[in-house]
């Protein structure tokens, strides 16, 4: 369908969802139009599609690829991020398949994390910022608490006996393979709620990029940890719960953007509050002498004019 789609769109989107395992589309949005882009980091995992909600124009972008073809460690999370960026994306919301670490959070359970713990085996590209060109951004708080209280706002769109779990700790595996049990009760015993592949270096871009950045996960086992036959994770489990839980998304992505639209909430879509971050992060550090033109002339695609300033 992409393919039929206009390759352009002419007003700036402020505002983009990703989606992930089981949500390489969200059901009941038509796309109006279908971006090819290309970034100094390669190209984004698939297409981006806008979509109209009630007159406001959304990206949204499939993390894994059209088709799912895209394994976890695979993911040009940098491409995507200075794609959506370059458009005028300044808020996203991304969805995550996760297994649940705590008898609390119910497989069909959303969760909307505060925290990650990193375990990933640093084989992902996970800065813009290297090269010749050095930046430290702050990360202590990995998500932004001003679009997860938007989240939590919206917790009574969803339907059914599931809850929206307001706080988390997102671990973040290597993979592709899923946890041992002694894996998997160690992140227990460090506090993890939820456990996914995806949030980084996702997140950890979108701060260096300046733009607020919220994951919304969505629990589909109980990993391995509860030791009980036939319920340690498995693909089949992920999918089945992931189609079962598609509607619960759209009605929790409709009406977050529902609420983004408000006029009140303008400075956080524009991510304002993030403006000016990583200029301080990244401009103090490299003496001028120093930098590599051509890993200035990539942060120049993230923020052009940059040098100018
Ligand atoms: C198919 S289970 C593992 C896979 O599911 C999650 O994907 P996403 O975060 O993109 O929804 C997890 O992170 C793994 O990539
Ligand atoms: N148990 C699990 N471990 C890692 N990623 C997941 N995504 C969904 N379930 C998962």
């Amino acid at each position: 369908m992409a393919s039929e789609l206009p390759t352009t769109f002419d007003r700036p989107v402020h505002i983009a969802v990703i989606g992930g395992t089981g949500l390489s589309r969200i059901p009941g949005y038509t796309p109006v139009a279908a971006l090819d882009l290309t970034t100094p980091w390669g190209k984004p995992s698939s297409p981006i599609l806008i979509l109209e909600h009630g007159g406001v124009p959304i990206a949204f972008l499939s993390r894994h690829g059209a088709h799912h073809e895209i394994a976890p460690h695979e993911v040009p999370a940098r491409a995507n991020i200075a794609a959506l960026r370059s458009i005028g994306v300044r808020s996203v919301i991304a969805f995550s398949a996760v297994g649940s670490l705590r008898e609390e959070i119910k497989p069909m359970d959303f969760v909307i994390p505060d925290q990650i713990i990193d375990r990933t085996k640093g084989i992902r590209p996970f800065t813009f910022f290297e090269g010749g060109v050095v930046g430290h951004v702050g990360f202590a708080d990995p998500f932004d608490a001003k679009l997860a209280q938007v989240v939590e706002k919206c917790a009574a769109a969803m339907k059914g006996d599931v809850t929206l779990h307001s706080e988390g700790v997102v671990v973040c595996m290597e993979g592709p393979q899923f946890s041992t049990r002694a894996e998997s009760n160690m992140y227990r015993s460090w506090g993890g709620s939820v456990i996914n592949m995806s949030a980084l270096p996702e997140a950890k871009l979108a701060r260096e990029a300046e733009l607020a950045y919220q994951m919304i996960c969505m629990a589909t086992d109980y990993d391995c940890w509860r030791n009980t036959e036939g319920e340690d994770v498995d693909v089949a489990m992920v999918m089945k719960y992931m189609a079962a839980n598609s509607e619960n998304a759209k009605h929790l992505v409709g009406a977050v953007l529902d609420e983004l639209a408000k006029n009140d909430n303008t400075d956080l879509v524009l991510a304002k509050h993030w403006e000016g971050s990583a200029q301080g992060a990244v401009k103090f550090m490299t003496k001028p002498e120093g930098r590599n033109p051509e890993a200035m002339k990539k942060v120049e695609f993230l923020f052009p004019g940059f040098w100018n300033e």
